[in-house]
Parts: C-alpha cells; structure tokens; sequence
C-alpha cells in the first residue's frame, strides 16, 4: 500500500491558492479540498484553466480531488481531520469574517497545520490566540499568479516559496518545524519548485515588506506599475526609497540586523521592466476591493513607531490608505458616511 496522502484544505482560491492545488496534486503526495466562493459556479460546470509560465499554457478543464462552497466543519460532517489547512485569501484583519473565524470550522486541535501564504507581518497573531495547539507556518511567495476571471489563472512568474514555522508557544518547536518540513515535501516531491526552508520566518518576512510596503501602496494609489514608477525616477526618489528606508529602519529595530545597506537599490530594481507589472494592492484598488492595508502597512509602522523609528513618509501612505479602504467599504455598504458621537469635527 502506498503512503497515504495529505488531506489539505485550501482556503482562498483565487491566484496564489489555485495554483498551490495545482502543485499539490501534481507532486502526488497531498488531496486537495478546495473552497470556492464567486468562482464555484465557473469551476463546477468548466473546472480550471491555467496558463502558466512554469506549468505550461493550455491547461483547461482542471479540478483539484474536491471543490465545496463554504468551509467544512470537520467535527459535525464527522470528517477526517486535515493535515493542513493552507490559507490564501487576502488578509484583512479589521473585516469580519477575520482568517481564524473563516477557518475554524476546520481545525482540528492538535493536528491540523495551518499555513498562512499571504504578505505582510504579525499575520500569526490572532491564529496563536485562537488555535493555541495547532503548528502555525508562514509561507512567503513569490509567484505572480492572478485570477484573470472565474476559474481562470494566469501565472507569469516563477512558484518560489520560503517557509518556516511561527512560534506558537505552546506548540513544541519540533513539532512546528517538522510540520513546515512535512508540507514543503507534500508541496515539492521531486524537488523541482524553488520551495526552500527558512527558520527566521520573521526576518523572510521583513525583507519582502520593503517591497511591499513601498511599490504595493504607491501603486495603490498612483494606480501606477512599477516600471513607470521608475521611468519617472521621482516616485522612486521621493517615495519609494523614503519608505523602503524607514522599513528597513523598523526591521532593523525589530532586531534584524544584517540586512545590507543596499538592500532598498536591489528591490527598487527587482521587477522585469519590459512588463507592465502592477502588484496586489494595485490590482485590489482597480477591481474595487478591499486592500491588504494593515498587514503590509499599518503593522509594520506601528513595530517601527513604538521602537522609536522615525517614519513619516509611510504614516503618510498609511492615512492615505485608510482613507482609500473607507472608500471601498462605502461603495460596498460596509459604511455609513455619518458623524459618531465621539466625533469632533462636525
Ligand atoms: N498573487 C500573487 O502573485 C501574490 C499574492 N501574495 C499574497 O497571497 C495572498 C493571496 O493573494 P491572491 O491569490 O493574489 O488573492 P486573490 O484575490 O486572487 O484570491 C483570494 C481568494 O480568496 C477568496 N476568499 C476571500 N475570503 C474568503 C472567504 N471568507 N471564504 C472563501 N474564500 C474567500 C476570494 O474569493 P472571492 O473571489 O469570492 O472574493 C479569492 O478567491 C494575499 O495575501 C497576497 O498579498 C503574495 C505573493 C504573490
Ligand atoms: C511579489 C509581488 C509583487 C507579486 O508576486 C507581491 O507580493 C504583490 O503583488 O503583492
């Protein structure tokens, strides 16, 4: 008898998600539960089209081992328990449903791992709260994949993923470690994604905030690729650099020191400039949806600020940012343009 497969869960099926079923079930080792909300209809009747870099182009009518619409609750369906809930909706802590009530349904204590493969720092926090025994891990991605429409998935990057486990204190670091290690070989059987393994989730973390916390929310709001950005040299010198620095600053607070002075000239450059190339929040503006404000944003000036860092240019960003998330969650009924009690402006 062969060995038997992982049971994972994924959560979030839009770019990075489809593509992770995608891995999966081509490494063989894991089957794959896959949440659909506004794309359910599309994959149930046509499945999944994949055009990818890496994968090849053409790839239609896919479908991961099973599909469902809402989370299972694992307890009351009587089902077995996941090894592995991997969670790849954008993360927007201050919205509710929040990732730990979206999943919970599913945890079983003690046993389910969950990965979170999504940006931005302090992502774990409510997870250790609520799911106190469960191994937590980060997977830090740089795959450009994107959900083009329902069901269809353009991916022209590269799947390059670093992972490593969060301290969850009352999860033994062993256990932690070797369920990260466990799920880079259900991910990567025969080695041949870039998947690697880190310890220093939080320092992997950092380094990927420089660029996401400078390009993500000036493009946001500048609805601007990156390659302009950079064409204009001014957005570079006045913005991004500014507040690549003051991350850097705050990273270097939070006690990772050995990121080199350089390290904001490599990532200002790091995109192919023959593309067109706008990241996340970009794409997330543009569509009317809800941005990755607190995480990639909010989170890091806050580690930054309380340490004594000096970081006006993303406080800046950051009002910005509010300010364009209050828009969004007008325009979807989320608020109500009327003054508060405690408000002093009226
Ligand atoms: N795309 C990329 O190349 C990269 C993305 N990342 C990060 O990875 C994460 C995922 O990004 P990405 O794949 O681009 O995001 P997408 O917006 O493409 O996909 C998110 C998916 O989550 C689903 N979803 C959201 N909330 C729920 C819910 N409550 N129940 C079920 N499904 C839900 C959405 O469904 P619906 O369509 O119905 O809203 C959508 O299918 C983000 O944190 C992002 O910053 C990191 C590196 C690269
Ligand atoms: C690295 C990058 C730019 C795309 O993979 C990203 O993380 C984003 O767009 O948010």
């Amino acid at each position: 008898m062969g060995e038997q497969k992982a049971r994972v869960l994924i959560v979030g099926t839009g770019g990075v998600g489809t593509l992770a079923a995608y891995a999966l079930e081509q490494g063989g080792k894991a089957e794959v539960t896959a949440v659909m909300r506004s794309n359910y209809n599309a994959v149930q009747k046509n499945g999944i089209s994949i055009n990818s870099a890496q994968y090849g182009n053409g790839i239609k009518g896919w479908r991961p081992t099973r599909i469902c619409k809402v989370v299972p609750n694992t307890a009351k369906e009587n089902l077995p328990p996941f090894d592995f809930i991997l969670v790849t909706t954008k993360n927007i802590p201050e919205i509710s449903p929040t990732v730990s009530d979206i999943i919970a349904p599913a945890v079983t204590p003690h046993k389910t791992a969950i990965v979170l493969c999504q940006n931005g720092i302090n992502i774990e926090k409510p997870l250790i709260s609520c799911f106190p025994t469960n191994p937590i891990i980060s997977s830090v991605s740089y795959v450009s994949a994107t959900e083009i429409s329902h069901g269809s998935i353009l991916h022209d990057g590269q799947d390059e993923q670093t992972i490593g486990a969060f301290h969850n204190p009352d999860v033994p670091a062993q256990v932690a470690e070797e369920a990260a290690k466990r799920y880079i070989d259900i991910y990567n059987p025969d080695g041949k994604i870039d998947v690697t393994f880190d310890a220093d989730v939080r320092r992997v973390r950092w380094r990927k905030l420089l660029y996401n916390a400078s390009f993500n929310p000036v493009a946001a709001i500048l609805r601007m690729d990156t390659p302009r950005m950079r064409m204009s040299s001014h957005v570079i010198d006045d913005l991004i650099r500014p507040i690549m620095k003051e991350v850097l600053a705050a990273a270097r607070a939070d006690g990772i020191t050995d990121f080199p002075e350089d390290l904001p000239e490599i990532l200002i450059r790091v995109d192919p400039i023959g593309s067109a190339f706008k990241p996340s929040m970009c794409q997330d503006i543009e569509k009317g949806n809800l941005i990755e404000l607190e995480n990639i944003v909010g989170e890091p000036l806050r580690e930054g600020e309380s340490k004594g860092v000096a970081m006006p240019t993303l406080r800046t960003i950051y009002g910005l940012l509010k300010g364009m998330q209050l828009k969004v969650k007008e325009s979807k009924g989320m608020w109500e343009p009327k003054f508060g009690s405690e408000n002093p402006y009226q």
